[in-house]
């Protein structure tokens, strides 16, 4: 991996939700930065905020205050035309109930985000087979959803959120849904396509299995940054990372030991 300069500033992020007259304070302050090229990993708790944080950098949902950076421009300010640049171009989803589409076959969901850019299919094609080749989904792309694995469909949509050459991938509990063998094969891939090809990833997991392949963990409980661990690459293993992660978990008060 080589991480040059910040890509992302997330800058003392608040966000209250009001239901009903009664507020939530989800974010109390978040600052960070996410280097390019860097494969950082967000854990914490059920409620700590995860998803919320990751919903503000998407632009899903407004922060009540404070400011996320791409490239050094503040995204609030954007126009709706760099916005849905933003969305569409910018930043690749990955979620984790899949989202693809039913009626489309595994080729058509990596491509439909190319689709709706009305950008040329038949330059993407080159792109899909490489995509493809290196998640191991050559063989299910003419398949539709309900005929392929969890494990397929997830690496149907990770190679889907790298169509578009995003400047970075969100993944929101993207092994939430899958087996452990299913999980590890696409924390290696998207390990291989950080290491190998210098993507940068934002990953929001409550699994320490998954975490230990990340290069950065940042630790949130209610809705501040409570912890960091930076995995010692090279020396430290990644069965040594999963072992500081598990202490961090424990001084939390939370989660169990899962099979590595
Ligand atoms: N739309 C909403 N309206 C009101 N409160 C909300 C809303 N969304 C989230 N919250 C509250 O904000 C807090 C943070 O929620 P969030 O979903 O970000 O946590 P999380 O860490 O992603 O949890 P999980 O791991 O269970 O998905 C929780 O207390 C939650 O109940």
């Amino acid at each position: 991996m080589n991480c040059k300069e910040k890509l992302l500033e997330v800058r003392d992020i608040h966000k209250v939700y009001t239901k009903e007259g009664v507020p939530t304070k989800a974010l109390n302050g978040i600052t960070f930065d996410v280097l390019d090229g860097e494969f950082l990993g967000i854990m914490g708790a059920s409620g700590s905020g995860k998803t919320t944080l990751l919903n503000c950098i998407a632009t899903v949902i407004k922060p009540t205050s404070g400011q996320v950076l791409l490239s050094g421009a503040n995204v609030s300010s954007f126009d709706s035309e760099k916005l849905a640049e933003y969305r569409g171009n910018k930043i690749g989803y990955l979620f984790q109930d899949f989202a693809l589409l039913d009626n489309l076959t595994g080729r058509e969901n990596i491509l439909l985000p190319l689709s709706i850019h009305n950008v040329d299919i038949s330059a993407a094609e080159k792109k899909l087979n490489d995509i493809a080749g290196l998640f191991g989904i050559t063989d299910v792309l003419s398949k539709f959803p309900a005929q392929m694995s969890g494990g397929q469909k997830q690496r149907v949509a990770a190679a889907r959120s790298l169509i578009s050459d995003p400047d970075i991938i969100l993944a929101d509990e993207p092994t939430g849904a899958l087996d452990t063998k299913a999980a590890r094969l696409l924390m290696e891939k998207l390990c291989e396509i950080n290491h190998g090809r210098g993507r940068t990833i934002l990953m929001v997991t409550h699994d320490p299995n998954a975490a230990s392949f990340c290069s950065r963990i940042l630790f949130i409980q209610d809705g501040v940054i409570f912890h960091e661990l930076r995995r010692k690459i090279p020396t430290e293993t990644r069965e040594e990372f999963y072992a500081r992660i598990l202490q961090v978990m424990a001084q939390m008060g939370g989660g169990s030991a899962n099979v590595l």
